[in-house]
């Protein structure tokens, strides 16, 4: 029986597509807080619950471990995502974060850990209201335990455990299809290393075309051609606060940033996160601003690679410099910075650089998810201000 887990939950159910009579907003009032179960949910006997504290160095090994071996691969089974644990750190540390909400399962003999859930806290805007949300993420059960209906238990006790604090709220991403996405975006990518993502399989060189012309189609300058490009500073925190803020309130799904916020998640963080924005030379306006996280994969069987240096685009907010210049400015700068590929969703205004650039589209959609909150029709893709890790 499909979604025999999920027809339980509080999410919008596939029965009730198009019922625009259906309000927007939460789905279940919130519940006192007395009344939140206080303990853990029970797990199968062989394994426990531990809370991990992604700070101590012993446990964020563990989990970078069982993420390395274990997390999601792409549908042919060629990449895994090989997060760091500086990107970990980073991704489960943001103002206000929740250490209760970083949960673990060891199998209590060995102490294994075989299986991981997160939450983060956000404000999040939809439509006109701002929702305090748990950001869910890293769901990842070991593959010799796949089957065994842990993943249902787990999403039940982080769900508690964001109700202990109070937020009846959620949001998600995934590739597989569950009731009912709130938006289904297409990835795309940018080849900057063409050749060694023909010998890894990630592209195919085009009919007709020889590597070396392949090389020449996706070359790139070697320096930005934006006047007043250059890496965001602590100091360019406000400027890029207001400036992000504005930008992204035109879209129907976007975070509520504040100053905290933006010096967490934007400031450049080395072979995490890189933010650019440009200084207007006259008026020392900051006028645009680009970003993109790292997030490299695993390449499964390749002889000469074992991993895949992926850039993701993140924040991008052109007001002044054409996106399309923009975005270009970024691609080379990841170029420069050995990336061999430079991906992006299809939300915000991406899709107007997307083609022009030379990103090919991808062989998946990610789907966009709401816990306990409707929402009165699906959202298209260019709707969406939200890009999570
Ligand atoms: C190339 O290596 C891969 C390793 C694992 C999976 C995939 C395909 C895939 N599922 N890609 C995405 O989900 C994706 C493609 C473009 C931009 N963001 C993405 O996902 C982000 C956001 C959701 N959490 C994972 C990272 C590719």
């Amino acid at each position: 029986k499909r979604h025999k887990f999920w027809e339980t939950q509080p999410v919008g159910q596939f029965k009730d597509i198009g019922d625009t009579s259906l309000p927007e907003g939460p789905i279940e009032p919130p519940t006192p807080l007395s009344e939140v179960k206080q303990e853990p949910y029970n797990l199968p006997n062989l394994y426990e619950w531990v809370t991990c504290n992604i700070n101590s160095d012993e446990m964020c090994t563990e989990v970078y471990n069982l993420l390395t071996n274990n997390y999601v691969e792409d549908d042919e089974n060629m990449f895994r995502f090989n997060y760091s644990k500086e990107f970990l750190r980073w991704a489960l540390h943001p103002p206000g974060y929740f250490k209760s909400w970083h949960i673990g399962v060891r199998v209590k003999s060995s102490k294994k850990l075989v299986a991981f859930i997160t939450g983060i806290p956000a404000r999040i805007r939809v439509h006109n209201e701002i929702v305090m949300m748990a950001e869910i993420n890293f769901l990842c059960v070991h593959k010799k335990l796949r089957s065994k209906r842990l993943a249902p238990v787990m999403i039940k006790e982080v769900t508690r455990r964001v109700h202990l604090e109070n937020i009846w709220q959620a949001a998600y991403t995934a590739g597989v299809v569950l009731p009912t996405p709130i938006s289904t975006c297409q990835y795309w990518h940018r080849s900057l290393n063409p050749k060694k993502l023909i010998d890894v399989g990630f592209s195919r060189l085009g009919a007709r075309m020889t590597m070396s012309r392949t090389i020449k189609l996706y070359k790139l300058p070697e320096s930005t051609v934006t006047p007043g490009f250059r890496k965001m500073e602590l100091h360019d925190v406000p400027a890029v606060t207001r400036l992000i803020r504005n930008y992204l309130s035109q879209f129907a799904v976007a975070p509520d940033f504040d100053e905290n916020d933006v010096e967490h998640w934007l400031l450049p963080k080395e072979d995490v996160v890189d933010s650019y924005l440009v200084e207007s030379p006259e008026t020392h306006e900051i006028t645009d601003f680009c970003s993109f996280y790292t997030l490299p994969s695993s390449i499964l069987g390749n002889q000469n690679y074992s991993t895949l240096k992926a850039a993701y685009s993140y924040y991008n907010v052109s007001t002044k410099t054409p996106l399309l210049q923009l975005m270009n400015d970024a691609l080379i700068v990841a170029k420069r910075k050995d990336y061999d590929v430079f991906n992006a969703l299809d939300v915000m205004h991406n899709e107007s650089f997307l083609k022009e650039l030379k990103f090919g589209p991808g062989d998946g959609k990610l789907h966009y998810y709401l816990y306990n909150y409707r929402i009165r029709q699906t959202l298209k893709a260019a709707e969406l201000g939200l890009v999570l890790l």
